[in-house]
C-alpha cells in the first residue's frame, strides 16, 4: 500500500472536471478544494451532477477531462489507493438484513483483509454507540440506525477522507443529529468529510459549502460568503393569505422572490431600494408589519437554484 503524505496540502484538491453521460454534460469545469478535518457541505436539485462529482473525487468514475488528486492520490491513475484510505456511504443501504449488525461488520473487515478483525469490530461498535444492539438483525433496525451501521462500516478500515452521499436523507431529527455530532467528533480528530445533502440545518453544520446546479458550481465557501455573494436584501411580511400576497408581490419593481416562512413572507431582491419602496407602500395600503430581515442560506438556495433553472431554460439544455 503506497503511502500518501499525510498532512501535505489540501485532501480534495480537483480542477476542470468534466462529465458527459451521452449527450448530457452532467459535470462541468469543477473545481474544489477540501481541506484536512473539514466538513464540506454539497448541495444542489436533484440530478445536479453531486454524486457524479463524489465519485470522480474519489476515483471511482474516470472524468472525460480536468485533473486532481484525493489524499494526495492522482484520482486517473491512483484509484485503488484513494479507496484504501476512503470511505464512501452511498445513498442506498447496502448491508444485509439477515446479518446481525456484528456480523455485517465482520463481513467489511473480511474484505480489507483486516489483521485484527475481532478488536476492530468491537471498537467500531463502541465508538458509534452499536455495541448493545450487536446481535440485532440489520433488517430489524429503525432508519437511524442503519446509517449509524453504514457510518461503523465505513469507518472501520480508518479512512482519512469520508464521501457521504446523502446519509441522513430520511432520518429523523434527533438521529440526524447524533450523526453529526459524531461527524464533528471526527473532524476534530483530523478527517475530512464531503458529505451532500438537502437538509438546511445540515447544511449550517458544515465548515464550507458548495452549491450546484445543473452540473456547474455557483457558490462555494463559509455560509455567510454564500449568502454575501448573492447581494440579496430581505424583508419579512407578516399578515393573512400569505400566499395570495407572495403571488401580488412578485409582480412588482424589486421583488425577486418571496418564500413563505410559517406566518411570515420573506421578500428578497437584488434591487435593495427599489424592493424598500415597494414594500413600504404595500404593507401601508394593506396595513401588514414590515421589518427587515436577516437573508438566510435557505433564501439563497431557493434564489441560486431559481436563477439556475432559468438560465437552463433559456440555453434550451
Ligand atoms: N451512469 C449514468 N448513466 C447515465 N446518466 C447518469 C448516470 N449517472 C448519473 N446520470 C445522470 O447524471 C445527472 C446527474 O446525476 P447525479 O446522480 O450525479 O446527481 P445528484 O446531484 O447526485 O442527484 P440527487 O440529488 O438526486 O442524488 C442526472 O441527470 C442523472 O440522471
Amino acid at each position: 500500500m503506497t503511502d500518501a503524505p499525510a498532512d501535505a496540502g489540501p485532501v480534495i484538491d480537483v480542477h476542470g472536471l468534466n462529465k458527459h453521460f451521452g449527450d448530457k454534460h452532467v459535470v462541468k469545469d469543477l473545481d474544489m478544494q477540501v481541506q484536512r478535518g473539514e466538513i464540506y457541505g454539497f448541495l444542489g436539485p436533484n440530478g445536479s451532477g453531486k454524486t457524479t462529482s463524489i465519485r470522480m473525487m474519489c476515483g471511482l468514475l474516470t472524468p472525460d477531462s480536468g485533473t486532481g488528486t484525493c489524499l494526495g492520490f492522482d484520482i486517473r491513475k491512483q484509484s485503488a489507493e484513494i479507496k484504501r484510505h476512503v470511505g464512501y456511504m452511498t445513498q442506498k443501504f447496502s448491508y444485509w438484513d439477515d446479518l446481525t449488525i456484528r456480523e455485517n461488520l465482520d463481513f467489511i473487515a473480511r474484505m480489507y483483509e483486516m489483521k485484527d478483525r475481532k478488536q476492530k469490530v468491537d471498537q467500531a461498535l463502541e465508538s458509534l454507540g452499536l455495541a448493545s444492539r450487536a446481535k440485532q438483525l440489520t433488517g430489524s433496525l429503525s432508519g437511524g440506525w442503519k446509517q449509524r451501521l453504514a457510518l461503523a462500516a465505513c469507518m472501520l478500515h480508518e479512512p482519512r477522507l469520508l464521501l457521504l452521499d446523502e446519509p441522513t436523507a430520511g432520518v429523523d431529527p434527533t438521529a440526524r443529529r447524533d450523526f453529526w455530532e459524531e461527524l464533528h467528533r471526527l473532524a476534530a480528530q483530523g478527517i475530512s468529510v464531503l458529505v451532500s445533502t438537502h437538509y438546511m440545518d445540515e447544511a449550517e453544520r458544515c465548515h464550507k459549502l458548495a452549491y450546484i446546479a445543473y452540473g456547474s458550481l455557483l457558490a462555494q465557501g463559509t455560509a455567510q460568503e454564500i449568502i454575501d455573494s448573492q447581494q440579496l436584501t430581505t424583508w419579512s411580511l407578516r399578515g393573512d393569505n400569505l400566499v395570495q400576497l407572495g403571488s401580488d408581490l412578485r409582480q412588482q419593481p424589486g421583488v425577486d422572490q418571496t418564500v413563505a416562512f410559517g406566518n411570515a413572507l420573506h421578500i428578497s431582491g437584488k434591487d435593495a431600494d427599489a424592493l424598500e419602496r415597494t414594500l413600504k407602500q404595500v404593507a401601508a395600503e394593506r396595513h401588514l408589519q414590515l421589518e427587515p430581515a436577516e437573508t438566510s442560506l435557505e433564501d439563497v438556495f431557493i434564489y441560486m437554484m431559481k436563477q439556475s433553472t432559468d438560465n437552463f431554460a433559456e440555453a434550451g439544455a
